[in-house]
């Protein structure tokens, strides 16, 4: 069985909710498969529009699904809860997004033996490259946890971890790609400063970091090692090295993600979790 098997809501169709949304309808879930909730209503003019879904309310998303994909804001989290409190049953499987969000708040707030998985993913999602880690609450089985995993597999990679590892991988890979979009605005600048337009600036640096990635996911590699082979004696990286060294560069990543986990841990906090 799949996960959309039995019918996937989506309830929040914004940037993750999309990402995701769009990733399943490229593989094997049909438009009919999918139903989202979503609150702003130009979102869901876009939504139907763009993707043939339809868009309705909780009770009717939670009557039509067996899998109900929780993907607002952390803030958003419990009038949502209250609401799905009146419709959910243990036949259902809660899948949770949202950063921060403990497990065992959810399932608090939701009639009792109703199972929920946490999970993180990221927005490669709408190019089926989305890393994404899941976690079984109390009450999820192993069957639970196969059925959210064969759902996020459909746009990407999926790895099982503790629930207590979850604040830090949203730190990592939850938010990752914003700092690696942020280093590639950074370095088209730096080939502005150079003189160079910025469309083929753009073009080396993307280029550059889509080689990069392929060299560390395929070759094995440590990147100390790649980094190395790269830096030749007296040469023109070691330069640059040791200006990003003297700038602090790894010391602000380890200071900026350990900030990024301790915002979703009290991003959980504070929905009393
Ligand atoms: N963006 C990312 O890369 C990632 C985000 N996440 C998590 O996913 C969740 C969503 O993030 P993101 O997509 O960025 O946020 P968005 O604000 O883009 O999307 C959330 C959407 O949910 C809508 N919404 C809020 N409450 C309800 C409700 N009760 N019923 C239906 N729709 C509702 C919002 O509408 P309105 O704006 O009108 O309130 C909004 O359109 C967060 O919990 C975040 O932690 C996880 C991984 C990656
Ligand atoms: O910024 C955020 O809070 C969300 C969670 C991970 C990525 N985006």
């Amino acid at each position: 069985m799949t996960g959309i098997q039995g019918g996937l809501a989506i309830i929040g169709g914004g940037k993750i909710g999309e990402a995701l949304l769009s990733g399943l309808l490229r593989g094997h879930a049909k438009p009919q498969d999918i139903v989202v909730v979503e609150k702003y209503p130009e979102r869901v003019t876009y939504l139907t529009t763009r993707y043939g879904v339809r868009v309705v309310d909780v009770d009717e998303a939670v009557r039509s699904s067996r899998t109900v994909l929780i993907a607002v804001k952390p803030q958003d989290i419990d009038p949502l809860l209250d609401e799905l409190a009146g419709s959910v049953t243990t036949e259902h499987l809660i899948v949770s997004i949202a950063a921060g969000i403990p497990t065992s708040h959810i399932e608090a707030a939701l009639p009792a033996g109703v199972p929920v998985v946490r999970c993180m993913s990221n927005t490669p999602a709408v190019v089926d490259e989305a890393m994404t880690a899941i976690s079984a609450g109390s009450l999820a089985t192993d069957e639970h946890l196969g059925l959210a995993d064969t759902l996020l597999s459909a746009v990407g990679r999926v790895v099982r971890v503790p629930e207590s590892q979850l604040d830090a991988v949203t730190a990592l890979s939850g938010s990752g790609p914003a700092y690696f979009f942020f280093l590639v605005e950074a370095m088209i600048d730096a080939g502005i400063l150079l003189g160079l337009p910025r469309a083929l600036a753009a073009e080396l640096i993307v280029q550059t970091l889509f080689g990069s990635a392929v060299m560390l996911r395929d070759s094995g590699e440590h990147p100390v090692r790649l980094r190395e082979a790269v830096t030749s004696p007296g040469g023109t990286t070691i330069s640059a090295i040791r200006e990003l060294e003297n700038h602090g560069v790894r010391a602000a990543f380890l200071a900026a993600i350990e900030a990024a986990s301790n915002r979703s841990a009290e991003l959980g906090r504070a929905s009393g979790g």
